[in-house]
């Protein structure tokens, strides 16, 4: 366990990284209509899992991943994370990665990784030792002082995840962070950021669209049906770990991935 240094152990610890969502719905409202992207959702995450939500195209991951980190309200229903409910973003207990990296070109990656800090006025030394620590532990150690359009599209998406973690919140909440990336890189991603799971104990709540990742990094998947989004199954995925690519051709995964896909084509 390497956890990063210099962090404010939360008041409650106990329950640190507990994410519980209760008959959330979201309603948005447009010119022409009232669009239910979520319908009475609700679920539970125990600290320090590993949960992906898969499901058809529109069916409310992103909504409900946003709603998760206070970045949008939901118009019915409860969220808290940690204990507590989360009504705005706050990056101490609760950190975001996106698909693009989302990156500012005219910073470096540690000034990038510092920016949640500098937002608000943590002094400079400190700022620069919590990004130094965040880029360490995704395997950026010396890149610090390189702009994004000098690293590579996996590079870039560290520095993303870095920057998600460097207030060490307790829950990480990924929205398709590899989709932009080619196979081999995303492998190699989803083995690194299990290995920053397992260092850091972090829970972890990933959207994909692929069902070969969603199975191979979880711990539970949640699978969503199309609009009005609600969770159709919540499957336990008790293959061992650490994974390995041969599971990948097992039976045990092939049965999961099928039942996930079954939903999901009833949906389409
Ligand atoms: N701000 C908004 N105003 C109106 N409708 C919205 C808004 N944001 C999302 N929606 C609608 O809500 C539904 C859910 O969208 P969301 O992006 O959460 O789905 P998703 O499952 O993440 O989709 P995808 O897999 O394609 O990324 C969609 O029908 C979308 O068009």
């Amino acid at each position: 366990m390497q956890p990063l240094a210099n962090v404010t152990p939360l008041k409650s610890a106990a329950r640190a990284g507990a994410i519980e969502v209760k008959n959330v719905g979201q309603v948005f409202k447009t010119r022409s209509q009232d669009v239910v992207a979520l319908e009475d959702v609700s679920l539970e995450v125990k600290p320090g899992r590993f949960v992906v939500l898969v499901g058809p195209s529109g069916c409310g991951k992103s909504t409900l991943l946003m709603t998760m980190a206070g970045l949008r309200q939901q118009t019915s229903g409860t969220i808290t994370i940690s204990g507590a409910p989360i009504m705005q973003p706050d990056p101490d207990r609760v950190g975001v990665v996106f698909q693009e990296a989302s990156l500012f070109p005219w910073l470096t990656a540690e000034d990038n990784v510092e920016f949640p800090l500098a937002l608000r006025s943590v002094p400079k030394a400190e700022r620069r030792a919590k990004a130094q620590d965040a880029l360490r532990l995704v395997g950026l150690e010396g890149f610090g002082r390189r702009h994004p359009h000098e690293l590579s599209g996996g590079m870039k998406q560290r520095v993303s995840i870095a920057r998600g973690l460097v207030q060490d919140p307790p829950v990480l909440l990924m929205d398709e962070p590899f989709a932009a990336l080619d196979e081999q890189t995303r492998m190699t991603m989803g083995d690194e950021l299990l290995r920053i799971w397992a260092a850091t104990g972090k829970t972890v709540v990933f959207v994909t669209h692929s069902l070969t990742e969603a199975v191979y990094l979880a711990d539970e998947v949640i699978v969503m049906s199309a609009r009005p989004g609600r969770i159709v199954d919540h499957l336990q995925v008790q293959l061992p770990r650490p994974r390995t690519y041969e599971m990948l051709s097992g039976d045990a995964f092939g049965a999961l991935r099928d039942r996930i896909w079954r939903h999901i084509r009833k949906s389409a």
